[in-house]
C-alpha cells in the first residue's frame, strides 16, 4: 500500500484529500507545515508527498530539500502559475492548480506513483528508446514525418524560432521538447505555457511579468514566464489565442530580445528561444484580422507541419507496436502483440484524437488483456466511430465538420452518461485538454455529468 503525506495548511481542503485517497486505499498521512510533518513523520519514508506552497513556516517547495529522492506534488492556486514552475524547477514532479477536482488529482497520483515505481527501468527504457529513434522517440517513416525529423535535426542547434503546426494529438509538444534536447540550451529551462489556459485578463502579467502597482492586486513585483526561460527555450502552445496586446509585447521580443514587464516604462535583455505551437490555421487568423501579420512572419522562420495520423499511411502500425512495447514494459507486463484484426482496426480508424488516441486505446488494452494478444475488442474503437461508418468524425463522411464541431457535438450528446475522464479518453484528449477546450469553446459542464 503506497504512503501519502498531505500537507496543507487549509483544513477544509486537508480533510477532504484525506478521505479521498484513504478511500481510495492509500495510507494517508497529514501536516499542516512542513515542520509538524518534520516532527512527527520521517519524511523519507513516504512514496509520495502532496503539498500546498503557501504554508505557515517554510514553504511547501522545501520537503523537495528535506526528502531527496521522494516525488513532491505541488498544489497551488490557479493565479499563482509561475510559483508552480519555481517549485518544477526545483524539483517538484508535478503540479495541480486549485481548484481540482477529485479525479484529476487521483489520476495525477496514481501516474506519479507508478513512475516512482518504475524509477530506474523507465530510464534504461528511454535511453533503449533513444537508440532505436533518432529523434527522441518520435516513430513515423513517411514521407512527411521524416522531412519533419530531417528539419528537426537541421534546426534544433540554431535559435531560430520555430512554429509547429498540427492537430491536436500529433506530437506539437513532443517536437518542441525535441527541438529543445537537441539545441545548445537544453542544460536550461524548457518552459511550457498553454496560452489557451490562462485567463485573457493574466496572460500579460503571466508571460512578461509586472510590477508593483500595474494593476489592482499586483501588491509586488513578479517576474513572467518569458524571464524564467532565460537562456533556454519558451514554448507558447496554442499560440494561436493569444490575446492581441500580448501577440504586441512578443513581437518585441522577438524583434528586439527585450522584454517590458506589465506597468513598467523600462524594458530588460532577454536570451530566449521561442517555439510556437496551435491546431489553427494561423493564415487564416491572420486574414479574419485575429492574429497580427508582422508576428505570423516572425515567428514561422522555420515551420513544421504534423500531418494528422489518419495521412501517415502505415506508420499508424509502427506507432501502435512502439507504443504497445513502451506501456506494456511501463506497466510491467509480459511482451504482447496485436492480432491481425486489431491490426486491422488500428489501420482503419480514423484516429481523431491523433497519436494521444492510439495512445491511450493502447495503455487501456494493455491493462485489460489477460493474455499475450492485443484483440479489436480491447482497444474498445467503437465500431460506431470509425473512419468508415461514423459521420461524426471530423475524418469521416462528412468531412466538411470542423473539429470544434465535432467536439462540441460529442461533448454535448455524451456528457449526461459519461465522467470527464471518460469523455476525454473517448476524444483521444487529456483532462486538461478537455478543460481548456470546454473554456474556449463555452461548454460548461453539465450538471448532471458523471463527476
Ligand atoms: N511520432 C510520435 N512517436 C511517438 N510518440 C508520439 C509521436 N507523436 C506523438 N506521440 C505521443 O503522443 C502523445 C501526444 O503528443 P503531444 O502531447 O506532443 O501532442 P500535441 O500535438 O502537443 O497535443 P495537443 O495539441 O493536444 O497539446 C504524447 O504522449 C507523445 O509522446
Amino acid at each position: 500500500m503506497s504512503h501519502i503525506l498531505v500537507i496543507e495548511d487549509e483544513s477544509v481542503i486537508r480533510t477532504a484529500v484525506d478521505r479521498l485517497l484513504t478511500r481510495r486505499g492509500y495510507k494517508v498521512n497529514t501536516a499542516e507545515s512542513v515542520e509538524e510533518a518534520e516532527q512527527k513523520f520521517d519524511l523519507k519514508s513516504f512514496n509520495l508527498i502532496l503539498t500546498d506552497v503557501r504554508l505557515p513556516g517554510v514553504p511547501g517547495t522545501e520537503v523537495i530539500n528535506r526528502a531527496p529522492g521522494v516525488p513532491v506534488l505541488i498544489m497551488t492556486s490557479y493565479a499563482s502559475v509561475r510559483s508552480a514552475v519555481d517549485s518544477m524547477k526545483q524539483g517538484a514532479i508535478d503540479y495541480i492548480a486549485k481548484p481540482f477536482d477529485h479525479d484529476e488529482l487521483v489520476m495525477l497520483i496514481e501516474r506519479t506513483l507508478k513512475q516512482e515505481k518504475l524509477g530506474r527501468k523507465t530510464e534504461v527504457l528511454k535511453s533503449d528508446l533513444d537508440k532505436t529513434y533518432p529523434v527522441d522517440g518520435m516513430v513515423g517513416k513517411c514521407p512527411a514525418m521524416q522531412e519533419v525529423c530531417r528539419r528537426v535535426t537541421k534546426v534544433a542547434p540554431t535559435d531560430s524560432t520555430v512554429l509547429i503546426l498540427g492537430e491536436s494529438g500529433t506530437g506539437k509538444e513532443l517536437v518542441a521538447r525535441a527541438l529543445h534536447e537537441q539545441s545548445l540550451r537544453k542544460d536550461a529551462p524548457i518552459v511550457t505555457v498553454n496560452c489557451a489556459a490562462i485567463p485573457e485578463t493574466l496572460i500579460e502579467s503571466e508571460l512578461f511579468g509586472h510590477e508593483k502597482g500595474a494593476f489592482t492586486g499586483a501588491d509586488s513585483a513578479r517576474t513572467g514566464l518569458i524571464e524564467a526561460a532565460e537562456g533556454g527555450t519558451l514554448f507558447l502552445d496554442e499560440i494561436g489565442e493569444l490575446p492581441m496586446a500580448a501577440q504586441a509585447r512578443l513581437l518585441r521580443v522577438l524583434q528586439n530580445g527585450e522584454i517590458r514587464r506589465v506597468g513598467s516604462e523600462q524594458s530588460r535583455l532577454v536570451d530566449v528561444r521561442l517555439i510556437a505551437a496551435t491546431h489553427r490555421d494561423l493564415k487564416q487568423r491572420v486574414q479574419e484580422g485575429e492574429f497580427r501579420s508582422d508576428l505570423y512572419f516572425r515567428l514561422r522562420v522555420v515551420e513544421l507541419n504534423l500531418p494528422p495520423l489518419r495521412e501517415r499511411g502505415q506508420d499508424v502500425v509502427e506507432l501502435a507496436e512502439f507504443l504497445l512495447e513502451k506501456t506494456r514494459k511501463q506497466l510491467n507486463r509480459s511482451p504482447m502483440k496485436l492480432n491481425p484484426a486489431a491490426v486491422e482496426t488500428i489501420t482503419t480508424y480514423g484516429w481523431p484524437g491523433n497519436v494521444r488516441e492510439l495512445e491511450n486505446a493502447l495503455e487501456r488494452a494493455v491493462i485489460l488483456c489477460e493474455e499475450d494478444e492485443i484483440t479489436p475488442d480491447l482497444l474498445a474503437i467503437d465500431s460506431a466511430h470509425s473512419a468508415a461508418s461514423q459521420p461524426a468524425t471530423p475524418t469521416a463522411a462528412s468531412a466538411d465538420l470542423s473539429l470544434e464541431e465535432y467536439f462540441r457535438q460529442f461533448v454535448l450528446e455524451n456528457q449526461d452518461q459519461m465522467t470527464e475522464t471518460e469523455l476525454a479518453k473517448r476524444l483521444g484528449i487529456s483532462r486538461k485538454a478537455l478543460w481548456e477546450r470546454r473554456q474556449r469553446f463555452g461548454i460548461p459542464r453539465s450538471k448532471k455529468g458523471g463527476n
